[in-house]
């Protein structure tokens, strides 16, 4: 039976290394897949790892149709194995019921990857979505720390240095560089509080990190 997996976990925590890992392993034994990526950091349309892996894909816009072009592929003659579809969080909801159709009504396996929740901790369209058709969800193992050491289950954005909590869902960036708008993964206490590593350590200093101080922990 083919499944349609959904592969989560915040940012910076291996999905894209995962997905490019997949798609080798796959292709290794034969089968064949396509990848498809949406608004990836690079600004080009790959699944780009931090670890340095990266894989040319095809973009996903508003007006993209999964199964349409599932189909086209087929019907030309080509072999579909599996679909692996990163920045999945970015896809429309519409799309997502595209990928549950082609798992089910043509046996391709479709592995999606995305981060599941905004700066807001809202979630996004297609991750609702694919949480709520997923044969499976799969959080990943690893991922980075909070500063303070504990698990970063949280992604928060800041704006030039100041942690935020409004503005628009959608917002391409890093965890790391010197954007103007950049993300750091929190743990939930600090990412409630708002308390960023930067803020910590104006806050706290001289003290060295991970702080294990009274005052935020
Ligand atoms: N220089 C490095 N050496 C080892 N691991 C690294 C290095 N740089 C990044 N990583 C690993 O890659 C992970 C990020 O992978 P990536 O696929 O880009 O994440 P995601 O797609 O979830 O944002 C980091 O959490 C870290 O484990
Ligand atoms: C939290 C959050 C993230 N984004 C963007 C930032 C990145 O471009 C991607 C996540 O990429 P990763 O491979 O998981 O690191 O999503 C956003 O637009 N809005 C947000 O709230």
């Amino acid at each position: 039976m083919a499944e349609l997996v959904f592969h989560t976990g915040p940012m910076d925590c291996g999905k894209s290394t995962l997905a490019l890992q997949m798609d080798y392993t796959q292709s290794q034994h034969g089968r064949k897949g396509r990848l498809f990526t949406r608004q990836d950091r690079s600004g080009r349309p790959a699944v780009t790892s931090r670890l340095g892996l990266a894989r040319e894909a095809l973009e996903v816009d508003d007006s993209f149709d999964f199964w349409t072009f599932v189909i086209r592929e087929l019907t030309t003659g080509k072999r579909v194995d599996y679909l692996i579809c990163d920045e999945a969080q970015f896809y429309l909801s519409e799309q997502v019921d595209q990928l549950a159709r082609i798992v089910d009504e043509l046996q391709i396996d479709v592995y999606a990857f995305g981060i599941l929740s905004d700066f807001r901790t809202k979630l996004f369209p297609g991750s609702q979505r694919l949480v709520e058709l997923a044969d499976r969800t799969e959080t990943l193992p690893l991922g980075p720390l909070c500063w303070c050491g504990q698990k970063g289950t949280h992604n928060a954005r800041t704006i030039g240095g100041q942690m935020v909590t409004e503005g628009s869902q959608v917002a391409v960036g890093d965890t790391v560089g010197d954007d103007e708008i950049r993300y750091e993964v929190l743990c939930r206490l600090h990412h409630r509080r708002k308390v960023t590593k930067a803020k910590a350590k104006a806050t706290l200093s001289p003290d060295p990190l991970p702080f294990d101080n009274e005052d935020w922990a």
